[in-house]
């Protein structure tokens, strides 16, 4: 490199790494129950010109280990130079530049078997975090968005996204620390109430779409039997003709099954997102081409091309319409690349999600408004946060179904470092290591166990 450039970028003073946490409803998926907290990491940098970025991604002991070990590497770095930072960290996570695949957890807890929420951990959530505080600060100092600095630039001025629907457990019958549940029937009150019938389903349905206007629903499947499930989503269908609907058990249908009931009912879907996992020495890819071949429902899917090599393989095999290229796992310059291959080669572009904060819905925002072509309304679980928490002082919002991407330069969000810090100090009070759903589920089911191919509440 040469060291006599002389580049007007600022560098960065100050990095920080903070954990904080978040509440939650009972929302029930084929590995449990969500507890009453969540927990996410953030990344915040201070930069020479006297500005802060900001990232975030999901909780966990390995990621945020690894972040620390990255402070030494962005600490004093040109912001403008912000890949030979990531490709740093990369190298110093023994990764080769670019490398998509590399775990941060260990090779112990690799061995273990994967839930479907472990299986998008790993580097690329530590380059995440870095990437989008260094884009932050980059477009802060450009007086440009984010989105224009991703792949061809800005394409869309809304993000269409989704009401992500749960059955909700009774957390009074807990004992845990679940916020009190509340009368009414706005959508704040309905978010923390029991919702296990199709008809509450549909409620819920209309209470979101009620209060940010959607028009796309999906429910987290692997929760009740199959056809109780599609039962759920003719349930929203009978009010709603026009939505577009999807539902996704994490790939625990048998695929028998799944063919038999997509036949019958994949009219009602827009498309299906991981109906079918791995079966009887079938990879997930293999099955999910099968179950598409013999209903012709479109497949989406944030389980089985989650990195460039099994999308190449789930290409060839034509096993996935949509892959859910979330940038907490994609990073945000990969996920933006996978929009541009998905508009080349006819496949549509959209984003899985984890609990987040508001400041991922700005990234979740940005990548989305960088992705060319038809994208599908993109996954977010901000409506269970929405109106309680916040760690911005004006969260972006979601109206008529859609974000509106910010014009304000980098991620157009402003840190609201009185509510980090409080959220910070709910983590030291509440975190408990790694997620584990099955926690909660125990608490109505002692002895639950988590089985990735029997639903999770009704057994
Ligand atoms: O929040 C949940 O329970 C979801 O099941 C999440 O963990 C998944 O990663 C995700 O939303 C998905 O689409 O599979
Ligand atoms: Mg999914």
């Amino acid at each position: 490199m040469n060291h006599l450039l002389r580049s007007s970028s600022p560098t960065v003073t100050a990095m920080r790494v903070i954990p904080v946490a978040g509440r939650d409803s009972m929302l029930l998926n084929l590995c449990g129950a969500h507890g009453p907290f969540f927990i996410r990491n953030l990344v915040l940098l201070e930069s020479s010109d006297g500005r802060v970025g900001i990232g975030e991604v999901p909780g966990g002991e390995g990621i945020l280990k690894a972040l620390q070990k990255a402070v030494a590497l962005v600490e004093g770095s040109q912001v403008a130079r912000y890949q030979r930072t990531l490709n740093a960290i990369r190298a110093s996570h023994g990764a080769h530049t670019g490398s998509m695949q590399h775990q941060v957890s260990s090779a112990a807890e690799a061995a273990v078997l994967r839930q479907p929420h472990e299986i998008n951990l790993r580097l690329d959530n530590v380059i995440t975090a870095v990437e989008a505080a260094l884009l932050d600060l980059l477009g802060q100092h450009l007086g440009v968005p984010v989105c224009e600095l991703l792949g061809s630039g800005q394409q869309r001025s809304h993000v269409p996204m989704l009401a992500y629907l749960f059955y909700v457990g009774d957390s009074r019958r807990t004992g845990l620390r679940y916020a009190a549940q509340r009368a009414g029937d706005d959508w704040y009150a309905m978010r923390g109430r029991e919702a296990l019938t199709p008809e509450a389903i549909a409620d819920l349905a209309d209470a979101a779409a009620e209060r940010y206007g959607f028009q796309d629903f999906k429910l987290k499947g692997g929760v009740m039997a199959l056809q109780d499930e599609l039962a759920a989503i003719a349930a929203i269908k009978r009010r709603r003709p026009d939505a577009r609907c999807t539902v996704d058990p994490n790939g625990a249908w048998p695929l028998r099954d799944a063919i038999a009931l997509g036949k019958q009912y994949g009219h009602l879907l827009a498309y299906a997102e991981d109906p079918c996992g791995p079966e009887q020495g079938y990879s997930g890819r293999e099955i999910m081409a099968e179950f598409k071949r013999a209903t012709s429902v479109r497949t989406a899917t944030n389980m089985v091309a989650t990195d460039w090599r099994q999308m190449g393989h789930s290409h060839l095999l034509g096993a996935v319409d949509i892959p859910l290229a979330d940038p907490h796992f994609w990073t945000m310059q990969g996920s933006v690349r996978l929009a541009q291959l998905c508009h080349d080669w006819g496949l549509t572009w959209g984003s899985h999600s984890n609990n987040h904060f508001d400041v991922s819905l700005a990234m979740f925002t940005h990548a989305a408004a960088a992705a060319p072509g038809r994208i599908t309304a993109i996954d977010t679980h901000w409506i269970w946060q929405e109106g309680e928490e916040r760690l911005t002082r004006a969260p972006l919002q979601i109206v008529d179904g859609a974000v509106a991407v910010p014009s304000r330069p980098g991620l157009g969000i402003e840190p609201d470092l009185e509510r980090i810090a409080a959220a910070h100090a709910l983590y030291q009070q509440v975190a408990q290591g790694a997620r584990d759903d099955a926690v909660a589920m125990r608490c109505l089911f002692p002895g639950w166990t988590y089985d990735p191919k029997r639903p999770s509440y009704a057994r």
